[in-house]
């Protein structure tokens, strides 16, 4: 299946500012991902650039396969910040502005805000909205008109503990209805509870991606380099329980599944006539990078 968001090397500079460097990653279909690193290192940036808002320096990107356009935006539903609702207008009258600007026929309106839990407040003016409110509005209106993905930047920043509670409650509960979401955010915590898969940026550089479970694992991971067919290497990857988490250069990281050794892992490797130059155990998991990462944030 063509993923829903594809990333080819993605680089962006301001100036002196090297925002992204050779930045590359897929969103598949039906995933939750999460784009985590702290202030700085370049979430923002590739949101903006997927989503037309900001220029690349070079690189490519494709949604649903092909370029992004008028209909492939359609598909698209984005919160890159808090939007302009109107404080004096209700609810339900702020959305009637996006359907009329979306081209939503008005029968949309009520299904969605009950979605998002703010039906009982339909008629209540936006200006005496909690930010945890404003929020599920945001998400309300970026839903309108069914988009297959939802593009989210930091969607629980400056909310109460409550409020972000129900914001990834209301998230799950997206991801439940089969949509795609891709969410920016610093906290390893918020994406471990709400991702399936996970990109980590640091200074604009891509230092890890997969699914959440094998990169936040406790596991060992395992650095192999593999002297032989490439295509060979892939086939057997794909049969043995392990999840490939990063191509450096030469070098394969692996994340090892409960049960399956470094010592497995290389009488496979031998049994299909593939001989490992290195095979070196990695026994900080990637957690604890992460969470020098997150916690060196600044702000
Ligand atoms: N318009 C701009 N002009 C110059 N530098 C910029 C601009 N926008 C972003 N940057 C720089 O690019 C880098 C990446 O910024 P970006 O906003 O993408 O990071 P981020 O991970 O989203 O962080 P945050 O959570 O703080 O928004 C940072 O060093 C930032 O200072």
């Amino acid at each position: 299946m063509v993923p829903i968001l594809q990333i080819n090397n993605l680089s962006k500079r301001y100036g002196s500012v090297q925002a992204l460097n050779q930045v590359s990653f897929n969103v598949e279909a039906g995933s939750v991902y999460g784009l985590l690193g702290p202030n700085g290192s370049g979430k923002t940036t590739t949101l903006g650039i997927v989503l037309d808002v900001l220029h690349a320096s070079s690189g490519t990107f494709q949604w649903f396969g092909e370029p992004l356009s008028h209909q492939t935006k359609r598909r698209i539903g984005a919160i890159l910040e808090t939007p302009n609702f109107y404080p004096y207008l209700s609810a339900y009258q702020n959305l009637q502005v996006a359907a009329d600007v979306k081209g939503v026929p008005h029968q949309a309106i009520e299904p969605i805000l009950e979605m998002v839990g703010l039906l009982n407040r339909k008629n209540s003016a936006f200006k005496g909205f909690s930010l945890g409110m404003k929020q599920r509005l945001a998400l309300a209106s970026a839903l309108l008109n069914n988009p297959e993905v939802l593009v989210l930047d930091e969607p629980t920043n400056g909310l109460d503990p409550q409020g972000i509670a129900e914001v990834r409650e209301l998230i799950l509960s997206i991801a439940r209805q089969g949509k795609t979401i891709l969410i920016a955010s610093h906290l390893l915590d918020e994406v471990e509870k709400v991702c399936t898969h996970v990109a980590v940026l640091q200074t604009g550089e891509l230092r890890a991606a997969g699914p959440v479970a094998s990169i936040l694992a406790k596991d060992d991971q395992v650095i192999i380099q593999v002297a032989g067919d490439e295509q060979k290497v892939q086939a057997l990857l794909q049969k043995l329980p392990v999840t490939l988490i990063k191509t450096d250069r030469e070098q394969l990281i692996l994340a090892l599944q409960p049960g399956f050794t470094s010592a497995d892992l290389n009488k496979a490797f031998f049994e299909n006539g593939l001989v490992l130059s290195q095979l070196t155990i990695k026994k900080k998991s990637l957690e604890t990078q992460f969470l020098q990462l997150t916690n060196n944030r600044n702000g």
